[in-house]
């Protein structure tokens, strides 16, 4: 072939390359169908819980074998088809390998597999270890748990996985997430929340739930329902003083309820906080069900987790928003398995964010006079 045409077909094939196959597509196609997979298989695990299906944990929060069951699932998913990916995962099974008797570690397997065959459907490929057929052992489960157990850092690509975020909004029967990104030299890529139990549209409490928010960097943030296929793009509305709400943790060991009201009175906010858990907050706050998430630390050094902030703080970008530390500062998720200097959190459309800033840091400051 002349030399001149193989050039102009090479740039031809290459620009059309790019044209249809945006940047991280399969990991967003992966992504979304380990979270629709996981949010199947938490929901059918609170049908059935019983009580002694669930561990308290070392820090005293609760685990229950809905969390192991979809680390484990999605776990499986991300080795099958990126295995060369560290996972930076909530959950690991030392617990359940130490399990006298083996009635958690067999109901974990037991929903995991059922997780993993149940039939494909629409972007689901069987290269990803799902469809029939695909069951695995205990130990390979087991194992897939304890991939999360990598430490975090600056280089190179890792995912997050949280599994059941809010477990304790979990178990309350309120709200709960299933949590996933891709984070590469510590930037957020893609960030998938899912919410089996959020109203699709927040104007209708009682109608449909499930949703299911994505967001890639760069490419906005949408949202898909739980029970189709058809994806909207969302963007953050701007509010007025007297419109805004805004959106905080139900527990109050998790967020400073008395230091979000000194915020509020700053910010003359006349209507009342929407308490939920999770975050479940990160993707009402990216479609405009409240105006800003505050999550304020309660003093004892909590140091926030990777996986409760990634995929969330990404949605919120996505949508037109900013997400910072309590000071102001980005939220850095390359210092390993924790937020390291970073406290509490801030989230709010760009036309507000500032102001924001400042009431927190004015209410801060006068609690550390006070
Ligand atoms: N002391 C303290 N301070 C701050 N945050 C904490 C604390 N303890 C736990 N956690 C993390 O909070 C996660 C739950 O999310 P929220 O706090 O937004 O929701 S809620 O408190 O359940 O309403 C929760 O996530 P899950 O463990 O996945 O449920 C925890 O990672
Ligand atoms: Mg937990
Ligand atoms: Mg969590
Ligand atoms: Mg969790």
């Amino acid at each position: 072939m002349h030399n001149r045409l193989r050039l102009i077909l090479g740039i031809i094939s290459r620009s059309s390359t790019t044209m249809s196959t945006p940047p991280f597509a399969s990991e967003r196609q992966l992504a979304i169908s380990a979270v629709r997979r996981a949010c199947v298989l938490t929901s059918s695990v609170f049908n059935k819980l019983v009580k002694n299906e669930t561990l308290t944990k070392g820090d005293k929060s609760p685990v229950t074998v809905g969390d192991y069951a979809a680390q484990a699932l999605i776990s499986v998913m991300l080795t099958h088809a990126f295995p060369a990916d560290p996972i930076v995962g909530e959950e690991d099974a030392a617990e359940l390998r130490a399990e006298e008797g083996k009635t958690l570690r067999e109901r974990i397997i037991e929903l995991a597999n059922q997780a993993l065959v149940s039939p494909l459907v629409e972007g689901d490929k069987v290269e990803w270890g799902i469809g029939p057929g695909q069951t695995k052992t205990s130990a390979e489960l087991l194992d897939a748990i304890d991939r999360g157990n990598y430490n975090g850092g600056r280089i190179g690509r890792m995912w997050t996985i949280d599994p059941i975020d809010g477990t304790k909004g979990f178990l309350r029967g309120e709200q709960f997430a299933v949590c996933l990104s891709l984070l590469v030299d510590a930037q957020v890529q893609v960030g998938i929340i899912g919410c089996p139990n959020l109203p699709f549209d927040a104007s209708k409490p009682e109608g449909e739930r499930g949703c299911i928010f994505v967001a890639v960097r760069g490419q906005g943030c949408h949202q898909i329902p739980l029970s189709s296929y058809t994806e909207t793009r969302l963007t953050m509305p701007t509010f007025t003083p007297s419109s805004l709400n805004f959106l905080e943790s139900v527990e109050a060991l998790h967020s400073s309820h008395s230091t979000t009201d000194t915020i509020s009175s700053i910010l003359g906010i006349t209507r009342p906080p929407v308490r939920m858990d999770s975050q479940a907050k990160y993707g009402c706050l990216a479609r405009g069900d409240g105006g800003l998430y505050l999550r304020m630390p309660t003093g004892v050094g909590y140091r926030e987790k990777i996986w409760d902030h990634a995929p969330g703080a990404l949605l919120v970008e996505e949508a037109g928003g900013i997400v910072t530390d309590s000071r102001g500062l980005p939220l850095d998720f390359g210092l390993g398995r924790t937020l390291g200097e970073n406290f509490g959190v801030v989230a709010a459309g760009k036309a507000v964010h500032a102001a924001v800033l400042d009431a927190v840091q004015q209410a801060t400051g006068a609690k550390a006079k006070a």
